[in-house]
């Protein structure tokens, strides 16, 4: 916890939500604040798609839609912005034309964000970012737990002979060792596959999975348990594929599948994930050229939400009231 309060988001009853260039969730900016517990960066990627291009628009896409998000989080009882310094670090601007560069910089830049011990929520940008943040998380941390919510494996090993796409950064974390191998999960996986081969090459990485048809066929609570004995109090890592939605809950995204998980059940569980030891966590593959009024940057701004409230929970034994405005 900070001495001072923390400096919370523009008061939307003194200047309107609408108004004014958008952080996230009207949050200050990382050079308003001193120190902040939790920072939420953009990287505006999208060089490892294999189908609709698009998702370097996502992070401002998903600032907007936050605008009206509110203070208090009843599901988790707490004021995530008063219990924890929660600031808005803009942009990491990666190459856009050299994937390997990109993965270089954002790993260094997610390793300067965390030095003191600060999380970071990154909004994407395409699934390549992943890897690199998994690696900053595990060069603090050790190999990290993982949930990882998509409708894809991400377990793929090339793509036209390349390997770090947005179908492959899961597969080079376990090669790399950053990952720890007890507790991987994927959460909503569906739709056609390349072939079986893929799901044994998947289970040989160690990954188990919840199917969007087994979240269905459970239910939230039987799932959040399953997930949470995986997961023990090991650091973990949460990776958000907006994908994972059903595309009537996110159509602005580049690869969509039918069949998906509504965001209420992705909600429900991710507060069922409540005191889980979570070190870092990303939202990606938010492309809003394919969105409509806003559905799915409003659900990845909520998605986010919950991601902060779930790191603010570990500053807050009790929740404080509001923080400063700014
Ligand atoms: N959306 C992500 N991250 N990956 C999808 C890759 C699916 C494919 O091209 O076969
Ligand atoms: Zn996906
Ligand atoms: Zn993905």
């Amino acid at each position: 916890m900070t001495a001072q309060p923390p400096i919370g988001p523009v008061d939307s009853s003194v200047i309107p939500r609408f108004a004014g260039p958008a952080t996230f969730a009207r949050l200050p900016r990382t050079d308003q604040v001193g120190h902040a517990d939790v920072v939420v960066a953009g990287v505006p990627f999208d060089t490892g798609v294999s189908y609709r291009p698009g998702a370097r628009f996502g992070p401002n896409a998903v600032r907007e839609g936050s605008r009206l998000l509110r203070p208090y989080h009843p599901g988790l009882d707490v004021s995530p912005f008063a219990s924890a310094q929660v600031a808005d670090a803009g942009d990491i601007p990666v190459n856009p034309y050299d994937i390997g560069r990109a993965i270089e910089t954002l790993q260094h830049e997610a390793t300067e964000l965390t030095a003191g011990g600060t999380r970071l929520v990154t909004l994407g940008g395409d699934h390549t970012i992943a890897l690199p943040l998994l690696r900053a998380a595990a060069e603090r941390h050790g190999p990290v737990a993982l949930l990882h919510f998509d409708a894809h494996l991400d377990t793929w090993d090339t793509y036209f002979g390349e390997r770090y796409t947005h179908g492959t950064p899961f597969r080079r974390a376990a090669e790399e060792g950053i990952l720890d191998t007890s507790a991987l999960s994927h959460v909503g996986t569906r739709g056609p596959l390349y072939g079986r081969g893929d799901l044994d090459e998947d289970s040989r990485l160690g990954f188990g999975i919840v199917t969007s048809g087994d979240v269905l066929r459970r239910g939230v609570a039987e799932t959040v348990d399953a997930l949470r004995q995986r997961i023990g109090d090991r650091p973990l890592y949460i990776s958000v594929d907006i994908d994972v939605l059903d595309p009537a809950h996110a159509p602005g995204t580049g690869t969509p599948e039918a069949g998906g998980m509504t965001s209420r059940e992705l909600l429900e569980i991710l507060r069922g994930l409540a005191g889980c030891n979570l070190v870092g966590a990303d939202v990606v593959e938010v492309a809003p050229a394919y969105d409509h009024a806003e559905i799915t940057a409003i659900a990845a701004a909520h998605v986010a939400y919950d991601l902060v409230s779930l790191l603010a929970l570990r500053h807050a034994p009790a929740d404080p009231g509001p923080g400063r405005q700014q």
